[in-house]
């Protein structure tokens, strides 16, 4: 009770003497700051997971050396799972410099600490023939040295990358390790879900092939093809049949209908609930009219990046921005796990209360005001919001590095940046939604039916790819037959050749 009167009185004391007079709140927050290292230990005991049989059938795999694809629908723990993998197989099987983290889109790498598959492999221009593409890797020294320093590659959102870029990448590791094994011997761990976002292809293949499961290597680049079937992001069985159905694109009348009654028909939520938009001119028009509306005092945040240029490139890419302005009251959304046994993490959202001078520390590298955000997180939590690092790795060498405060503006968010992510409440308008799998991702980010407002929605966008579809029909009876094999004795993996 004390406590909360006393956060009262400093916050009221900040707007008080707030940067427009130039009186910097004092340490009025120090004792949290010195309570760190105890947290810090809390931490590392509270976010270990108890993994499902699925998940440690494939820890076990792998930990074995076998190569595996993880796939399954949104909130099973894919991410959660590689990223367990990550830590296997730097720590326990190989170095941590023999380990390549790669994934499809900069934001996804990010995530992962990781790179582009792009920036790992030295391939720039996807769309050349296959001997050009080697010609340049050769001629490309650190990228030969990558490919052959690789033990294990970890391709995350796999979803996003074609059938070619796949084909090709296979042939270059093979002829550039000089081991005439599918990828050159490289231990594949690769994650995603087909029925998300798919791979941008200009211009289209002349084969007609899109998705990285219609490369000719795939099912020899797999000893082990696991579908996790266990959710964890949604609880309500109803919730989940509807988002199931969703993401084999068809919509039973009666769900439509559940949806329609219980998301569609709210009163138009209010501005703390994140927007979320197919288009990226929407997201941009949001963000600024709320920050206007304010007109607030704006505190600058403006990251501080090291190591070699190329690399800091792909820091843009990720999805800490170079610079952002925020203000009291906007409404923020947390880009990075803080403290996970909190419930702080990637996607948490809340509004900036005000902003104080940290007792500890110098921040005046990325704020002038030497400023950090107050923020009340929806989960009730208030906390002092400290800068975060982001890294490109290569291996377990760090190519670069960003410093930035771990928030970004979320009255609105695309749907193409919140993929991977899990939303407690948010509003799609869903009117200019395009392509397969975009209206499953937006929907499959939130948790309940209460924290999902709709509006736009048309049954008719929603797609699944009639290939992904085609893909987990053999696959799901791929694996009743693995199950069926299991029954009789067999090994439960699906050998490297098969098809
Ligand atoms: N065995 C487990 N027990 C409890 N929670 C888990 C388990 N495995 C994963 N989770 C949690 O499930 C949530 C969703 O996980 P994650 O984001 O990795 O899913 P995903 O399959 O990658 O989703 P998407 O396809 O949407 O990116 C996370 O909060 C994660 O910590």
């Amino acid at each position: 009770m004390m406590g909360n009167r006393f956060l009262v009185i400093a916050i009221t004391t900040y707007r008080n003497f707030s940067t427009k007079t130039g009186t910097k709140t004092k340490k009025w927050f120090g004792n949290r700051y010195r309570k760190k290292a105890i947290e810090k230990e809390l931490v590392e005991g509270r976010t270990s997971i108890k993994w499902t049989d699925q998940q440690k059938q494939v820890i076990s795999a792998v930990s074995m050396g076998r190569s595996v694809f993880i796939t399954g629908s949104a909130g099973t723990g894919k991410t959660a799972l590689i990223e367990h993998l990550i830590k296997t197989l730097g720590q326990k099987r190989y170095e941590p410099s023999n380990v390549f983290v790669t994934a499809a889109t900069g934001v996804a790498a990010c995530a992962i600490s990781g790179q582009t598959l792009h920036s790992f492999s030295g391939i720039k221009h996807m769309k050349a023939d296959r001997e050009l593409l080697l010609q340049s890797v050769l001629s490309n020294k650190q990228a030969c040295r990558r490919w052959k320093k690789a033990k294990a590659l970890v391709i995350d959102e796999i979803s996003m990358v074609s059938a070619k870029m796949f084909e090709d990448l296979e042939y270059i590791a093979r002829v550039i390790r000089d081991v005439d094994e599918v990828w050159g011997g490289i231990q594949l761990v690769v994650g995603g879900d087909f029925f998300q976002l798919p791979p941008i292809i200009r211009p289209p293949d002349p084969l007609g092939k899109e998705f990285a499961f219609e490369a000719d290597c795939w099912n020899s680049s797999f000893d082990l093809q696991v579908e996790q079937t266990q959710i964890f992001r949604q609880s309500d069985l109803q919730l989940i049949k509807i988002l199931q159905g969703i993401r084999r694109g068809e919509i039973d009348p009666s769900d439509l209908e559940c949806l329609e009654e219980v998301c569609c028909s709210k009163t138009k939520p209010d501005d703390s609930v994140v927007q979320l938009f197919p288009r990226i001119e929407d997201v941009a028009t949001v963000n600024e009219e709320r920050m206007e509306k304010l007109n607030n005092e704006i505190v600058v945040y403006t990251a501080v990046d090291s190591g070699i240029d190329k690399w800091k490139r792909q820091l843009d890419k990720g999805i800490a921005p170079d610079e952002i302005g925020l203000c009291e009251k906007a409404r923020v959304m947390l880009i990075k796990n803080v403290k996970t046994w909190r419930g702080l993490v990637n996607g948490a959202t809340g509004t900036i209360l005000g902003f104080v001078e940290p007792e500890e520390r110098d921040v005046t590298d990325i704020c002038k005001d030497g400023l950090l955000p107050l923020v009340k997180f929806d989960s009730g939590q208030t906390m002092v919001v400290e800068p975060e690092t982001w890294e490109v790795r290569e291996g377990d060498v760090v190519r670069a590095s960003r410093k930035q405060i771990p928030l970004i503006l979320a009255w609105s968010l695309s749907i193409h940046k919140c993929q991977g992510m899990t939303l407690d409440r948010l509003h799609t308008d869903l009117s200019r939604a395009f392509g397969y799998g975009m209206v499953y991702v937006a929907l499959s980010r939130v948790r309940s039916f209460e924290g999902l407002h709709l509006s736009g929605f048309d049954s008719s966008k929603v797609q699944a790819h009639p290939k992904v579809l085609k893909f987990y029909k053999n696959f799901v009876s791929e694996q009743y037959k693995e199950i069926e094999d299991d029954c009789s004795g067999k090994a439960h993996h699906i050998s490297r050749g098969n098809t």
